[in-house]
């Protein structure tokens, strides 16, 4: 076994959990989370929170090989977490992380910083950009893109040459048909199935999933 990497997770909520679980001991050394929220903690992980966000540099400077990932689930917000900690620690190095019950094709390529939960498959031809969510279960087919930040609930699926927007979430359940172009900054509600392409900045749902209002860039829809 090679030496394996410091890792940090940013982020010490539920979702933070579900990173670590992710994370596959062969290849990182857990460290532990930063998170700014005493209160907004894993429970029962016994592991620990090593500080808040601005605690990055410090560790980063000790731990010079270390890299990161951000446990957030909400899209906007990872992406502010993202940028503070990039302005803190520039030299920041993002970890990809995929479990390893996920399969995936080795023809896809995976930007830094993405989570991969398990159970999840990326087919030929996908590429997932920087910081993107692919939750539990979820199923995405050959030849998509999803932009940075972008993220899917758990059971998702989508059919071949899907292109999902930065910032927009495939909500829990949702289909999306082959083909499809969603845009920037969109969510489409759980259970929908997406026929139609949709324009940026849409809530879309329903079956057949249509567009029910414009959202503005980090409204939440946790
Ligand atoms: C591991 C994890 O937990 S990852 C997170 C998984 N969760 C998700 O993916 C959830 C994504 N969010 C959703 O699906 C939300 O329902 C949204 C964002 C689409 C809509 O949220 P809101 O705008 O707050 O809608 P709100 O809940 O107020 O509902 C408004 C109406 O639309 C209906 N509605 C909301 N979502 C849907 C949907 N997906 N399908 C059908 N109808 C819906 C509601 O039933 C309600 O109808 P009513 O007025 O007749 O009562």
């Amino acid at each position: 076994m090679g030496e394996r990497q410091p890792l940090l997770i940013l982020g010490a909520g539920a979702h933070g959990g579900v990173v670590r679980d992710c994370v596959d001991d062969r290849h990182f050394q857990f460290m532990g989370y930063l998170d700014d929220r005493p209160s907004d903690r894993p429970s029962g992980k016994g592991e620990p929170v090593l500080g808040g966000l601005d605690d990055l540099p410090v560790l980063l400077r000790d731990y010079p090989h270390a890299a990161a990932v951000i446990a957030i689930g909400d899209n906007m917000s990872r992406r502010r977490v993202a940028e503070r900690a990039q302005s803190l620690a520039p030299g920041v190095t993002w970890a990809r992380i995929v479990h390893p019950t996920a399969i995936l094709s080795v023809h896809i390529e995976i930007g830094p910083g993405t989570v991969i939960v398990a159970g999840s498959i990326v087919n030929c031809g996908s590429s997932l950009g920087r910081h993107v969510l692919i939750n539990t279960g979820t199923i995405i087919d050959h030849d998509n893109s999803m932009d940075d930040f972008a993220s899917t609930g758990p059971g998702v699926s989508t059919g071949g040459d899907v292109q999902i927007g930065s910032l927009s979430h495939i909500g829990i359940g949702a289909s999306v048909r082959h083909g499809i172009r969603i845009g920037r900054n969109c969510v489409i509600g759980g259970k929908a199935y997406v026929d139609r392409d949709v324009g940026d900045n849409w809530v879309s749902f329903g079956i057949p999933a249509r567009p029910q209002y414009q959202r503005v860039l980090g409204q939440s829809y946790l």
